[in-house]
Protein backbone atom coordinates (compact mmCIF):
# COMPACT_ATOMS: atom_id res chain seq x y z
CA UNK A 1 0.00 0.00 0.00
CA UNK A 2 1.13 2.91 -0.91
CA UNK A 3 1.10 5.01 2.75
CA UNK A 4 1.97 8.71 1.35
CA UNK A 5 -1.11 8.63 -0.58
CA UNK A 6 -3.48 6.90 1.78
CA UNK A 7 -1.78 6.65 5.35
CA UNK A 8 -2.86 3.78 7.23
CA UNK A 9 -5.52 4.55 10.39
CA UNK A 10 -4.94 3.88 13.77
CA UNK A 11 -5.00 0.65 14.84
CA UNK A 12 -6.87 -0.23 18.16
CA UNK A 13 -7.02 -3.14 20.49
CA UNK A 14 -10.02 -3.83 22.36
CA UNK A 15 -9.33 -6.22 25.61
CA UNK A 16 -12.29 -7.12 27.38
CA UNK A 17 -12.72 -9.34 30.82
CA UNK A 18 -13.46 -12.21 28.19
CA UNK A 19 -16.95 -13.09 30.29
CA UNK A 20 -20.35 -12.13 28.52
CA UNK A 21 -21.38 -8.91 30.14
CA UNK A 22 -18.00 -7.51 29.54
CA UNK A 23 -17.58 -8.87 25.68
CA UNK A 24 -21.19 -7.29 24.52
CA UNK A 25 -20.73 -4.02 25.05
CA UNK A 26 -16.89 -4.03 23.84
CA UNK A 27 -17.40 -5.37 20.85
CA UNK A 28 -20.66 -3.29 19.83
CA UNK A 29 -17.57 -0.84 20.59
CA UNK A 30 -15.83 -2.70 18.59
CA UNK A 31 -17.59 -2.64 15.68
CA UNK A 32 -18.30 1.61 15.85
CA UNK A 33 -14.81 1.83 15.52
CA UNK A 34 -15.18 -0.14 12.53
CA UNK A 35 -17.93 1.48 11.25
CA UNK A 36 -15.47 4.83 11.63
CA UNK A 37 -13.07 3.27 9.37
CA UNK A 38 -10.39 2.26 12.15
CA UNK A 39 -8.66 -1.04 12.15
CA UNK A 40 -9.70 -3.16 15.25
CA UNK A 41 -7.89 -6.40 17.33
CA UNK A 42 -10.22 -7.77 19.18
CA UNK A 43 -8.84 -9.64 22.35
CA UNK A 44 -10.99 -12.68 23.57
CA UNK A 45 -10.40 -15.93 25.55
CA UNK A 46 -10.03 -18.94 23.36
CA UNK A 47 -12.95 -19.88 25.76
CA UNK A 48 -14.90 -17.42 24.89
CA UNK A 49 -14.11 -17.39 21.15
CA UNK A 50 -15.30 -20.79 20.87
CA UNK A 51 -18.84 -19.59 22.15
CA UNK A 52 -19.34 -17.18 19.91
CA UNK A 53 -18.04 -18.92 17.06
CA UNK A 54 -20.80 -21.77 18.32
CA UNK A 55 -23.39 -19.75 18.80
CA UNK A 56 -23.54 -16.57 16.48
CA UNK A 57 -22.75 -15.16 13.08
CA UNK A 58 -19.95 -13.01 14.27
CA UNK A 59 -17.25 -14.29 11.90
CA UNK A 60 -19.70 -13.10 8.84
CA UNK A 61 -21.09 -9.87 10.78
CA UNK A 62 -17.43 -9.09 10.90
CA UNK A 63 -16.14 -9.76 7.47
CA UNK A 64 -17.40 -6.64 6.12
CA UNK A 65 -14.90 -4.78 8.17
CA UNK A 66 -11.52 -5.51 6.41
CA UNK A 67 -9.45 -3.89 9.30
CA UNK A 68 -11.52 -6.41 12.29
CA UNK A 69 -9.19 -9.40 13.55
CA UNK A 70 -9.84 -11.48 16.46
CA UNK A 71 -6.56 -12.31 18.76
CA UNK A 72 -7.22 -15.11 21.05
CA UNK A 73 -5.51 -15.56 24.59
CA UNK A 74 -6.09 -18.11 27.33
CA UNK A 75 -8.58 -17.11 30.40
CA UNK A 76 -6.11 -19.34 32.63
CA UNK A 77 -9.19 -21.22 33.85
CA UNK A 78 -9.22 -25.17 32.77
CA UNK A 79 -12.50 -25.17 30.06
CA UNK A 80 -14.85 -27.12 32.77
CA UNK A 81 -14.61 -24.21 35.18
CA UNK A 82 -18.62 -23.16 35.47
CA UNK A 83 -17.37 -19.19 34.84
CA UNK A 84 -20.65 -18.62 36.95
CA UNK A 85 -21.99 -18.21 40.35
CA UNK A 86 -19.55 -17.55 43.05
CA UNK A 87 -16.83 -18.76 41.02
CA UNK A 88 -16.72 -16.16 38.46
CA UNK A 89 -14.34 -14.57 40.70
CA UNK A 90 -11.86 -16.69 40.23
CA UNK A 91 -10.88 -15.72 36.73
CA UNK A 92 -9.91 -11.92 38.29
CA UNK A 93 -6.61 -13.67 39.72
CA UNK A 94 -6.58 -16.47 37.02
CA UNK A 95 -6.31 -13.81 34.35
CA UNK A 96 -3.96 -11.16 35.87
CA UNK A 97 -1.36 -14.15 36.48
CA UNK A 98 -2.13 -16.06 33.67
CA UNK A 99 -3.32 -14.00 30.95
CA UNK A 100 -0.99 -11.09 31.61
CA UNK A 101 2.26 -12.52 31.11
CA UNK A 102 0.82 -14.48 28.27
CA UNK A 103 -0.17 -11.23 26.53
CA UNK A 104 2.73 -9.02 27.65
CA UNK A 105 4.83 -12.11 25.10
CA UNK A 106 2.43 -12.11 22.31
CA UNK A 107 2.79 -7.95 21.89
CA UNK A 108 6.25 -8.31 22.19
CA UNK A 109 6.59 -11.18 19.76
CA UNK A 110 4.27 -9.78 17.42
CA UNK A 111 5.76 -6.16 17.16
CA UNK A 112 2.19 -4.89 19.04
CA UNK A 113 0.63 -7.11 16.25
CA UNK A 114 1.97 -5.17 13.32
CA UNK A 115 0.92 -6.52 10.00
CA UNK A 116 1.30 -6.01 6.15
CA UNK A 117 -1.02 -2.68 5.65
CA UNK A 118 -1.83 -2.13 9.42
CA UNK A 119 0.01 -0.07 12.16
CA UNK A 120 1.60 -1.70 15.08
CA UNK A 121 -1.55 -0.70 17.78
CA UNK A 122 -1.01 2.82 18.30
CA UNK A 123 -3.96 2.77 21.59
CA UNK A 124 -5.48 0.08 23.41
CA UNK A 125 -8.57 0.19 25.06
CA UNK A 126 -9.21 -2.26 28.18
CA UNK A 127 -11.52 -3.72 30.13
CA UNK A 128 -11.21 -1.34 33.48
CA UNK A 129 -10.67 -4.63 35.33
CA UNK A 130 -7.30 -5.39 33.73
CA UNK A 131 -4.60 -3.26 35.02
CA UNK A 132 -1.83 -5.41 33.34
CA UNK A 133 -3.22 -3.86 30.03
CA UNK A 134 -1.66 -0.48 31.85
CA UNK A 135 1.26 -2.00 32.45
CA UNK A 136 1.87 -3.12 29.06
CA UNK A 137 0.94 0.14 27.77
CA UNK A 138 3.05 2.57 30.07
CA UNK A 139 6.17 0.07 29.45
CA UNK A 140 5.40 0.11 25.61
CA UNK A 141 4.53 3.47 25.23
CA UNK A 142 0.74 3.30 23.66
CA UNK A 143 -2.05 5.42 24.88
CA UNK A 144 -4.57 3.56 26.61
CA UNK A 145 -8.41 4.08 27.47
CA UNK A 146 -10.13 2.02 29.90
CA UNK A 147 -13.86 0.96 29.71
CA UNK A 148 -15.06 -0.18 33.19
CA UNK A 149 -18.36 -2.15 31.10
CA UNK A 150 -20.69 -1.47 34.66
CA UNK A 151 -22.75 1.70 35.58
CA UNK A 152 -21.03 5.05 35.94
CA UNK A 153 -22.86 4.88 39.94
CA UNK A 154 -20.92 1.40 40.49
CA UNK A 155 -17.26 2.91 38.97
CA UNK A 156 -17.63 5.65 40.74
CA UNK A 157 -18.30 3.57 44.31
CA UNK A 158 -15.58 1.27 43.49
CA UNK A 159 -13.57 4.22 42.81
CA UNK A 160 -14.48 5.60 46.48
CA UNK A 161 -13.88 2.27 47.96
CA UNK A 162 -10.71 3.66 49.98
CA UNK A 163 -12.98 6.26 51.52
CA UNK A 164 -16.04 4.07 52.69
CA UNK A 165 -13.17 1.83 54.54
CA UNK A 166 -11.47 4.86 56.45
CA UNK A 167 -14.68 6.33 57.27
CA UNK A 168 -15.45 2.47 58.77
CA UNK A 169 -18.73 1.80 55.59
CA UNK A 170 -17.11 -0.61 54.86
CA UNK A 171 -16.70 -3.81 55.44
CA UNK A 172 -20.52 -3.93 55.18
CA UNK A 173 -21.61 -6.03 58.45
CA UNK A 174 -24.45 -7.83 58.72
CA UNK A 175 -26.61 -5.13 60.78
CA UNK A 176 -26.39 -1.59 59.85
CA UNK A 177 -27.43 -2.74 56.51
CA UNK A 178 -29.58 0.34 56.45
CA UNK A 179 -27.56 2.89 57.33
CA UNK A 180 -26.86 5.61 54.63
CA UNK A 181 -23.19 5.87 52.99
CA UNK A 182 -21.38 9.50 53.57
CA UNK A 183 -18.23 8.64 51.82
CA UNK A 184 -19.74 8.34 48.04
CA UNK A 185 -19.99 11.90 46.91
CA UNK A 186 -23.24 12.15 44.76
CA UNK A 187 -25.01 9.47 46.78
CA UNK A 188 -25.26 10.46 49.98
CA UNK A 189 -29.13 10.85 51.00
CA UNK A 190 -30.41 7.61 49.55
CA UNK A 191 -27.46 4.97 49.12
CA UNK A 192 -27.58 2.60 52.02
CA UNK A 193 -24.66 0.41 52.81
CA UNK A 194 -26.78 -2.58 51.47
CA UNK A 195 -26.87 -0.86 47.91
CA UNK A 196 -22.87 -0.64 47.58
CA UNK A 197 -21.50 -2.78 44.82
CA UNK A 198 -21.39 -6.46 46.41
CA UNK A 199 -17.17 -6.83 46.75
CA UNK A 200 -18.15 -4.14 49.91
CA UNK A 201 -19.93 -7.29 51.22
CA UNK A 202 -16.94 -8.74 53.46
CA UNK A 203 -16.20 -9.46 56.61
CA UNK A 204 -12.56 -8.55 56.65
CA UNK A 205 -11.40 -5.65 54.47
CA UNK A 206 -8.61 -7.98 53.74
CA UNK A 207 -10.58 -10.22 51.19
CA UNK A 208 -8.91 -10.64 47.85
CA UNK A 209 -12.28 -9.46 46.09
CA UNK A 210 -12.50 -6.25 47.96
CA UNK A 211 -8.69 -5.67 47.09
CA UNK A 212 -8.59 -6.60 43.81
CA UNK A 213 -11.91 -4.33 42.54
CA UNK A 214 -10.49 -1.61 45.04
CA UNK A 215 -6.85 -1.14 43.93
CA UNK A 216 -8.49 -2.24 39.87
CA UNK A 217 -10.93 1.06 40.08
CA UNK A 218 -8.37 3.35 41.89
CA UNK A 219 -5.54 3.03 38.79
CA UNK A 220 -8.03 3.82 35.93
CA UNK A 221 -6.97 7.63 35.78
CA UNK A 222 -3.46 6.31 34.50
CA UNK A 223 -5.14 5.98 31.53
CA UNK A 224 -4.94 8.81 28.85
CA UNK A 225 -8.94 8.62 28.67
CA UNK A 226 -12.01 6.38 29.89
CA UNK A 227 -15.08 4.87 28.61
CA UNK A 228 -18.52 4.16 30.20
CA UNK A 229 -21.66 2.92 28.86
CA UNK A 230 -23.86 5.15 30.02
CA UNK A 231 -25.69 8.65 29.00
CA UNK A 232 -25.44 12.34 30.41
CA UNK A 233 -29.10 12.15 30.76
CA UNK A 234 -28.91 8.89 32.99
CA UNK A 235 -25.70 9.19 35.09
CA UNK A 236 -25.51 13.32 34.08
CA UNK A 237 -24.34 13.89 38.20
CA UNK A 238 -21.99 10.84 38.75
CA UNK A 239 -20.48 11.15 35.61
CA UNK A 240 -19.30 14.84 36.16
CA UNK A 241 -18.17 13.64 39.62
CA UNK A 242 -15.65 11.43 38.05
CA UNK A 243 -14.47 13.73 35.80
CA UNK A 244 -13.03 15.47 38.70
CA UNK A 245 -10.60 11.81 38.32
CA UNK A 246 -11.09 11.55 34.67
CA UNK A 247 -11.83 14.72 32.90
CA UNK A 248 -11.21 13.22 29.56
CA UNK A 249 -14.33 10.88 29.96
CA UNK A 250 -16.93 9.36 27.55
CA UNK A 251 -19.87 8.13 27.98
CA UNK A 252 -20.77 6.43 24.53
CA UNK A 253 -23.69 4.64 25.80
CA UNK A 254 -26.29 2.69 25.49
CA UNK A 255 -23.97 1.02 23.19
CA UNK A 256 -25.91 -1.77 21.66
CA UNK A 257 -28.47 1.57 21.02
CA UNK A 258 -25.46 3.36 19.79
CA UNK A 259 -24.39 0.87 17.30
CA UNK A 260 -28.15 0.35 16.14
CA UNK A 261 -28.14 4.20 15.29
CA UNK A 262 -24.90 4.35 13.39
CA UNK A 263 -25.61 1.60 11.52
CA UNK A 264 -28.90 2.89 10.74
CA UNK A 265 -27.62 6.10 9.56
CA UNK A 266 -25.03 4.47 7.69
CA UNK A 267 -27.23 2.28 5.50
CA UNK A 268 -29.91 5.35 5.13
CA UNK A 269 -32.50 2.91 7.16
CA UNK A 270 -34.92 3.31 9.53
CA UNK A 271 -34.57 2.56 12.96
CA UNK A 272 -35.34 -0.87 13.28
CA UNK A 273 -36.10 -2.51 16.97
CA UNK A 274 -36.67 -5.85 15.32
CA UNK A 275 -34.37 -8.99 14.56
CA UNK A 276 -32.54 -7.55 12.08
CA UNK A 277 -31.37 -4.61 14.19
CA UNK A 278 -30.42 -6.93 17.11
CA UNK A 279 -28.40 -9.65 14.52
CA UNK A 280 -25.20 -8.26 15.53
CA UNK A 281 -25.83 -10.61 19.04
CA UNK A 282 -22.58 -11.63 20.90
CA UNK A 283 -24.50 -14.52 22.31
CA UNK A 284 -22.36 -17.12 24.29
CA UNK A 285 -25.52 -19.86 24.32
CA UNK A 286 -27.07 -20.38 21.50
CA UNK A 287 -30.44 -17.94 20.98
CA UNK A 288 -34.10 -20.03 21.30
CA UNK A 289 -35.96 -18.35 18.95
CA UNK A 290 -39.65 -19.58 20.00
CA UNK A 291 -40.10 -17.15 22.41
CA UNK A 292 -40.43 -14.52 20.09
CA UNK A 293 -43.15 -16.79 18.18
CA UNK A 294 -44.60 -17.19 21.53
CA UNK A 295 -44.41 -13.41 22.04
CA UNK A 296 -46.54 -12.89 18.41
CA UNK A 297 -49.58 -14.26 19.70
CA UNK A 298 -49.24 -12.22 23.46
CA UNK A 299 -51.56 -8.96 24.49
CA UNK A 300 -49.43 -5.86 24.24
CA UNK A 301 -47.24 -5.22 27.52
CA UNK A 302 -48.77 -8.21 28.72
CA UNK A 303 -45.68 -10.65 29.56
CA UNK A 304 -43.05 -9.86 32.27
CA UNK A 305 -39.87 -10.95 30.78
CA UNK A 306 -37.65 -13.03 33.33
CA UNK A 307 -33.97 -13.18 33.02
CA UNK A 308 -31.08 -13.13 35.67
CA UNK A 309 -28.40 -12.60 32.79
CA UNK A 310 -24.89 -14.77 32.52
CA UNK A 311 -23.54 -15.15 35.43
CA UNK A 312 -26.65 -16.06 38.51
CA UNK A 313 -26.64 -19.57 40.02
CA UNK A 314 -29.89 -20.02 42.15
CA UNK A 315 -30.19 -22.66 44.51
CA UNK A 316 -33.52 -24.56 43.95
CA UNK A 317 -35.48 -23.24 46.93
CA UNK A 318 -35.25 -19.60 45.44
CA UNK A 319 -36.10 -21.23 41.89
CA UNK A 320 -39.27 -22.28 43.69
CA UNK A 321 -40.13 -18.67 45.21
CA UNK A 322 -39.75 -17.34 42.01
CA UNK A 323 -41.73 -19.70 40.14
CA UNK A 324 -44.77 -19.86 42.68
CA UNK A 325 -44.29 -15.81 42.88
CA UNK A 326 -44.93 -15.84 39.00
CA UNK A 327 -47.48 -18.12 38.68
CA UNK A 328 -49.42 -16.97 41.99
CA UNK A 329 -49.09 -13.67 39.97
CA UNK A 330 -51.18 -14.41 37.82
CA UNK A 331 -49.55 -12.24 34.65
CA UNK A 332 -48.39 -13.93 32.00
CA UNK A 333 -44.09 -14.70 31.47
CA UNK A 334 -41.12 -15.50 29.63
CA UNK A 335 -38.56 -16.96 31.85
CA UNK A 336 -34.82 -17.26 30.48
CA UNK A 337 -33.37 -20.65 32.55
CA UNK A 338 -29.63 -20.70 31.15
CA UNK A 339 -28.80 -24.61 31.45
CA UNK A 340 -25.76 -24.00 34.28
CA UNK A 341 -28.30 -21.51 36.41
CA UNK A 342 -29.69 -24.12 39.12
CA UNK A 343 -27.45 -25.15 41.98
CA UNK A 344 -27.29 -28.90 42.60
CA UNK A 345 -29.58 -29.43 39.92
CA UNK A 346 -28.84 -33.54 40.18
CA UNK A 347 -31.73 -35.53 42.08
CA UNK A 348 -34.15 -32.88 41.47
CA UNK A 349 -37.45 -33.17 42.18
CA UNK A 350 -40.96 -33.54 40.53
CA UNK A 351 -41.76 -29.76 39.88
CA UNK A 352 -45.30 -29.47 41.84
CA UNK A 353 -47.98 -29.71 39.68
CA UNK A 354 -49.41 -26.38 40.15
CA UNK A 355 -46.42 -24.55 38.62
CA UNK A 356 -46.48 -26.92 35.66
CA UNK A 357 -50.54 -25.86 35.18
CA UNK A 358 -49.54 -22.09 35.65
CA UNK A 359 -46.55 -22.36 33.37
CA UNK A 360 -48.27 -24.36 30.67
CA UNK A 361 -51.48 -21.73 30.85
CA UNK A 362 -49.42 -18.33 31.15
CA UNK A 363 -45.58 -19.23 30.91
CA UNK A 364 -42.82 -20.01 28.55
CA UNK A 365 -39.54 -21.08 29.03
CA UNK A 366 -36.21 -21.05 27.29
CA UNK A 367 -32.40 -21.79 27.89
CA UNK A 368 -31.46 -18.17 26.37
CA UNK A 369 -33.16 -15.45 24.88
CA UNK A 370 -32.58 -12.63 21.90
CA UNK A 371 -33.20 -10.80 25.07
CA UNK A 372 -32.99 -7.43 22.90
CA UNK A 373 -35.53 -8.51 20.79
CA UNK A 374 -37.53 -9.47 23.12
CA UNK A 375 -37.40 -6.49 25.74
CA UNK A 376 -38.12 -4.13 22.38
CA UNK A 377 -40.98 -6.65 21.82
CA UNK A 378 -44.67 -4.56 21.83
CA UNK A 379 -46.03 -7.89 24.32
CA UNK A 380 -43.09 -7.11 26.93
CA UNK A 381 -44.52 -5.11 29.69
CA UNK A 382 -41.82 -5.72 32.36
CA UNK A 383 -38.40 -7.18 33.28
CA UNK A 384 -37.67 -9.22 36.15
CA UNK A 385 -34.19 -9.03 36.19
CA UNK A 386 -30.76 -9.01 37.94
CA UNK A 387 -29.49 -5.57 37.36
CA UNK A 388 -26.62 -6.66 35.02
CA UNK A 389 -25.73 -3.40 33.33
CA UNK A 390 -26.09 -4.53 29.87
CA UNK A 391 -29.67 -5.79 30.77
CA UNK A 392 -30.32 -2.70 33.04
CA UNK A 393 -29.54 -0.45 29.53
CA UNK A 394 -31.47 -2.29 27.10
CA UNK A 395 -34.52 -2.52 29.69
CA UNK A 396 -33.98 1.70 29.71
CA UNK A 397 -33.84 1.87 26.02
CA UNK A 398 -36.54 -0.59 25.40
CA UNK A 399 -39.21 1.62 27.74
CA UNK A 400 -39.87 -1.30 29.75
CA UNK A 401 -40.02 -0.87 33.62
CA UNK A 402 -37.86 -3.08 35.74
CA UNK A 403 -38.71 -5.43 39.15
CA UNK A 404 -34.54 -5.81 40.55
CA UNK A 405 -33.36 -8.99 42.27
CA UNK A 406 -29.72 -7.97 42.41
CA UNK A 407 -26.93 -11.08 42.67
CA UNK A 408 -23.36 -9.72 42.84
CA UNK A 409 -21.34 -6.99 42.10
CA UNK A 410 -22.70 -3.75 40.48
CA UNK A 411 -25.95 -5.03 40.55
CA UNK A 412 -26.59 -3.63 44.00
CA UNK A 413 -26.07 -0.18 43.18
CA UNK A 414 -27.88 -0.44 40.13
CA UNK A 415 -31.61 -1.72 41.72
CA UNK A 416 -30.75 1.15 44.02
CA UNK A 417 -30.75 3.71 41.10
CA UNK A 418 -33.90 1.69 39.11
CA UNK A 419 -36.17 2.07 41.97
CA UNK A 420 -34.53 5.11 44.11
CA UNK A 421 -33.28 7.46 41.97
CA UNK A 422 -34.78 6.94 38.07
CA UNK A 423 -38.33 5.28 39.79
CA UNK A 424 -37.68 3.01 36.64
CA UNK A 425 -38.99 0.22 38.91
CA UNK A 426 -38.72 -2.20 42.32
CA UNK A 427 -35.98 -3.03 44.02
CA UNK A 428 -36.49 -6.56 45.92
CA UNK A 429 -32.74 -6.63 46.76
CA UNK A 430 -32.03 -8.98 50.06
CA UNK A 431 -35.19 -10.94 49.88
CA UNK A 432 -36.51 -13.68 47.55
CA UNK A 433 -40.46 -15.09 49.16
CA UNK A 434 -43.21 -15.72 46.32
CA UNK A 435 -45.29 -13.42 48.61
CA UNK A 436 -43.46 -10.22 47.71
CA UNK A 437 -42.51 -11.69 44.72
CA UNK A 438 -46.43 -11.92 43.75
CA UNK A 439 -46.69 -8.57 44.97
CA UNK A 440 -44.23 -6.87 43.03
CA UNK A 441 -45.16 -8.28 39.79
CA UNK A 442 -48.84 -7.46 40.41
CA UNK A 443 -47.63 -4.08 41.34
CA UNK A 444 -45.59 -3.51 38.24
CA UNK A 445 -48.14 -4.83 35.74
CA UNK A 446 -51.11 -3.92 36.93
CA UNK A 447 -51.73 -1.52 40.06
CA UNK A 448 -48.82 1.09 38.75
CA UNK A 449 -48.48 0.27 35.45
CA UNK A 450 -49.35 3.61 33.77
CA UNK A 451 -46.99 5.19 36.07
CA UNK A 452 -44.13 2.96 35.28
CA UNK A 453 -44.60 2.92 31.47
CA UNK A 454 -44.76 6.48 31.28
CA UNK A 455 -41.61 7.11 33.12
CA UNK A 456 -39.54 4.46 31.01
CA UNK A 457 -40.98 5.58 28.01
CA UNK A 458 -39.74 9.25 28.90
CA UNK A 459 -36.12 7.60 29.76
CA UNK A 460 -36.27 5.73 26.43
CA UNK A 461 -36.98 8.74 24.83
CA UNK A 462 -33.85 10.37 26.34
CA UNK A 463 -31.71 7.42 25.85
CA UNK A 464 -32.82 7.21 21.88
CA UNK A 465 -31.53 11.17 22.29
CA UNK A 466 -28.05 10.21 23.32
CA UNK A 467 -27.31 7.87 20.37
CA UNK A 468 -28.72 10.17 17.64
CA UNK A 469 -26.84 12.28 15.04
CA UNK A 470 -26.22 15.43 17.72
CA UNK A 471 -26.99 13.34 20.89
CA UNK A 472 -24.50 13.75 23.64
CA UNK A 473 -23.52 9.80 23.35
CA UNK A 474 -23.24 10.38 19.55
CA UNK A 475 -20.76 13.37 19.71
CA UNK A 476 -19.28 11.83 22.75
CA UNK A 477 -17.74 8.73 19.75
CA UNK A 478 -16.75 11.37 17.48
CA UNK A 479 -14.92 13.43 19.86
CA UNK A 480 -13.14 10.03 21.27
CA UNK A 481 -12.97 9.02 17.19
CA UNK A 482 -11.02 12.27 16.54
CA UNK A 483 -8.81 11.68 19.96
CA UNK A 484 -7.69 8.36 19.01
CA UNK A 485 -6.28 9.22 15.42
CA UNK A 486 -4.38 12.41 16.79
CA UNK A 487 -3.01 9.86 18.70
CA UNK A 488 -0.67 9.33 15.30
CA UNK A 489 -0.31 12.36 13.92
O1 LIG B 1 -31.27 -15.00 27.53
C1 LIG B 1 -30.45 -14.07 27.48
C2 LIG B 1 -29.93 -13.45 28.64
C3 LIG B 1 -29.04 -12.42 28.48
N1 LIG B 1 -28.67 -12.02 27.24
C4 LIG B 1 -27.71 -10.93 27.08
O2 LIG B 1 -26.60 -11.13 27.93
C5 LIG B 1 -26.15 -9.90 28.45
C6 LIG B 1 -26.08 -10.03 29.94
O3 LIG B 1 -25.37 -8.93 30.46
P1 LIG B 1 -25.72 -8.26 31.86
O4 LIG B 1 -27.14 -7.95 31.93
O5 LIG B 1 -24.81 -7.11 32.03
O6 LIG B 1 -25.49 -9.39 32.91
P2 LIG B 1 -24.25 -10.39 33.22
O7 LIG B 1 -24.13 -11.38 32.18
O8 LIG B 1 -24.48 -10.87 34.59
O9 LIG B 1 -22.99 -9.37 33.16
C7 LIG B 1 -21.82 -9.19 33.94
O10 LIG B 1 -21.22 -8.02 33.35
C8 LIG B 1 -21.98 -6.81 33.45
C9 LIG B 1 -21.20 -5.73 32.74
O11 LIG B 1 -20.01 -5.49 33.36
C10 LIG B 1 -22.25 -6.47 34.90
O12 LIG B 1 -23.06 -5.33 34.97
C11 LIG B 1 -22.93 -7.65 35.57
O13 LIG B 1 -23.15 -7.38 36.93
C12 LIG B 1 -22.06 -8.88 35.43
O14 LIG B 1 -22.64 -9.99 36.06
C13 LIG B 1 -27.12 -8.82 27.99
O15 LIG B 1 -26.57 -8.08 26.93
C14 LIG B 1 -28.32 -9.61 27.48
O16 LIG B 1 -28.98 -9.03 26.39
C15 LIG B 1 -29.18 -12.61 26.11
O17 LIG B 1 -28.85 -12.23 24.99
N2 LIG B 1 -30.07 -13.61 26.28
C1 LIG C 1 -16.34 -10.87 37.64
C2 LIG C 1 -16.49 -9.42 38.04
C3 LIG C 1 -15.17 -8.80 38.41
C4 LIG C 1 -15.21 -7.37 37.99
C5 LIG C 1 -16.37 -7.21 37.01
C6 LIG C 1 -17.28 -6.15 37.50
C7 LIG C 1 -16.81 -4.75 37.50
O1 LIG C 1 -17.12 -4.00 38.45
O2 LIG C 1 -16.11 -4.36 36.54
C8 LIG C 1 -18.53 -6.42 37.97
O3 LIG C 1 -19.05 -7.70 37.91
C9 LIG C 1 -18.54 -8.56 36.88
O4 LIG C 1 -18.99 -8.11 35.67
C10 LIG C 1 -17.01 -8.59 36.89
Amino acid sequence: MDTAKSPLPPHVLVFPLPIQGHVNSMLKLAELLCLADLDVSFMVSDFSHTRLLRHTNIESRFSKYPGFRFQTISDGLPDDHPRAGEKIMDIMPSIKNVTGPLFKKMMEESGCLVAEGRRPVTCIIADGVLSFAGDLAEEKGIPLIYFRTVSACSFWACYCMEELIEADEIPVKGNGMDLLVTSVPGMDGFLRRRDLPGFCRVNDINEPKLQIIKSESRQTPRAQAAIVNSFEDLEGPIISHIRTQIPRLYPLGPLHAHLKSRLALKTNQPLKTDQSSSSSTGSFWEEDRTCVDWLNSQQPKSVIYVSFGSITVVTRGQLLEFWYGLVNSGQKFLWVMRPDSIAGKEGESQIPVELEEGTKARGFMVGWAPQEEVLDHPAIGGFFTHSGWNSTLESVYAGVPMICWPYFADQMINSRFVGEVWKLGLDMKDSCDRITIEKMVRELMEVRKDEYLERAGQMAALAKKSVSEGGSSYCNLDRMVEYIRSLIV
